[in-house]
Order: C-alpha cells, then sequence, then structure tokens
C-alpha cells in the first residue's frame, strides 16, 4: 500500500454536491470518509457514489449508545459494505461486544471494521480532568479505552498520534489504529488539540491518517494532498 493509500480525508461538506466536488478534484485520494454531517444531510447516496467510483470507505457516524441499540445501528450499517465504522469505547463493554457480534452475523467476512473512539483528539488533558471529571492521566485513560475495545472483539482504535506509539506496542501490531489530529507544520490547528504531523503519526504507529481541512480547505486541494504525500514519504 502506497503512503497515499494510507491517508483518509473527510467529507466534511453539508451537501452531496460539494463532496462529489471535493472527490472528483482529488483523484488521487483512494479512502474517504462520511461523517455525521453530510450522512444527516444527504443519506447514504453519497455511499453509492463512492463504490462507482471504487473509492474505500469509512463511515463515521461514531455510535453511542445501549447495547441493543448499538447493535441494531450496527445491522443496519452492515448492508453499505463499508471498509470502517466508529462507535464510542465510552459504550462500554457490553455495548461493544454487542456491536462486533451483530455486524460479523449480519456480514460476515464483508463486515466493515469497527474501531473505538478513546478520546476524542480535540480534548485535552485539562478538558479530561475539569470538564469531563475523568481522574485519570491522559495517555492511561485513551491506552484504557482501547484496551476495552480489543478485549470486546473489536479490530482497532481512533487516537491521536500523542498515543499511538502507546497503543501500537501495547495492543499489538495487528490493532489497526486510524489517527485524526493531524497537521502538516505549514497548516493551522484549528479545533485539534493533540496534533502531530502526518510523518510522525506514521512513525508513531498509525495504519491510516485521517486529513481533513489541511487538504479540503486548501487553495488547492490536490497539491496539498501531494505535498502531504511527499513529506511522508520524506
Ligand atoms: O472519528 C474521527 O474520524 C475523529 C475522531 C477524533 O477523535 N477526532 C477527529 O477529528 N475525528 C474526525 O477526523 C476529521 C478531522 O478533520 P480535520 O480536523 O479537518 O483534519 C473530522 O472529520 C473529525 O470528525
Amino acid at each position: 500500500m502506497s503512503v497515499c493509500d494510507r491517508i483518509i480525508v473527510p467529507l466534511d461538506v453539508p451537501t452531496q454536491a460539494e463532496a462529489l466536488t471535493l472527490i472528483d478534484a482529488l483523484p488521487e485520494v483512494s479512502f474517504w470518509k462520511v461523517g455525521l454531517e453530510l450522512f444527516v444531510s444527504s443519506g447514504p447516496s453519497i455511499l453509492s457514489e463512492l463504490k462507482t467510483r471504487q473509492k474505500r470507505i469509512f463511515l463515521d457516524l461514531k455510535f453511542h449508545d445501549i447495547p441493543n441499540t448499538v447493535a441494531g445501528a450496527c445491522r443496519s450499517a452492515a448492508q453499505y459494505q463499508v471498509d470502517l465504522l466508529t462507535i464510542h469505547a465510552t459504550c462500554g463493554r457490553r455495548a461493544l461486544k454487542d456491536a462486533q457480534t451483530a455486524l460479523v452475523e449480519t456480514a460476515g467476512e464483508q463486515a466493515p471494521k469497527l474501531i473505538a473512539i478513546t478520546l476524542l483528539t480535540s480534548l485535552n488533558s485539562r478538558d479530561l480532568a475539569f470538564d469531563l471529571k475523568i481522574p485519570v492521566e491522559l495517555p492511561e485513560y485513551a491506552l484504557q479505552m482501547a484496551l476495552l475495545a480489543k478485549e470486546s472483539g473489536l479490530p482497532g482504535a481512533v487516537c491521536s498520534p500523542h498515543e499511538a506509539a502507546q497503543l501500537r506496542s501495547v495492543c499489538g501490531s495487528e490493532f489497526l489504529l486510524v489517527c485524526p489530529g493531524v497537521r502538516p507544520a505549514w497548516s493551522e490547528a484549528g479545533d485539534q488539540r493533540r496534533a502531530m504531523t502526518p510523518g510522525e503519526a506514521i512513525k508513531a504507529g498509525a495504519d491510516y491518517l485521517v486529513i481533513g481541512r489541511p487538504i479540503t480547505a486548501s487553495e488547492d486541494p490536490g497539491a496539498a494532498f501531494q505535498r502531504i504525500c511527499e513529506e511522508i514519504e520524506g
């Protein structure tokens, strides 16, 4: 797999027309993420458009509910035959297990990989301690959430690049690590709080990087994507 194939670009736009414009402007992107903004506005038809173009799909709906509800959501999502699907680790062990079981029972070997959000990359240690009232150091908390996902039978997790090395060494080489919160040195952090550069994130052990605004908000998205690929290769 080439470096470019390890970059997932999010379609964080409000309409399908804008999403298609981006997809067609970036033919070299092989893996796209459909998240809440686009899925809530336009529904699943964007998934068929991506399939027609033979793209891989990360359906990022971040399920967070009781076991019966997330299992049902996973059964429904299985029909789309996407590659990745997200759930919050904080749903708890029973919900994670039931979601994973529902996916595999519905889609078998074709089931999307269900990956757990450990701690959103927009949060920092202060948010964790003072707002969420979680009295655990942030790296330890992210690790515990990844281990909870792993013990519940999930094949991977979403984490910031800051935690990737530790999660890789504890969870093993087969555990899929997807890292948002990635910022080239020349881009703005925006609402990301635990960011690293693409090269650093890959070195830390990320399998895939989710990189949005540095590419999609650039004046020349194709050039920005290419520059990121070259930086990682370098
Ligand atoms: O699940 C995600 O993809 C995700 C988890 C997380 O902890 N942080 C995070 O930023 N994301 C997503 O990754 C993308 C990051 O976009 P940019 O900040 O524009 O690069 C957005 O679509 C977020 O929804």
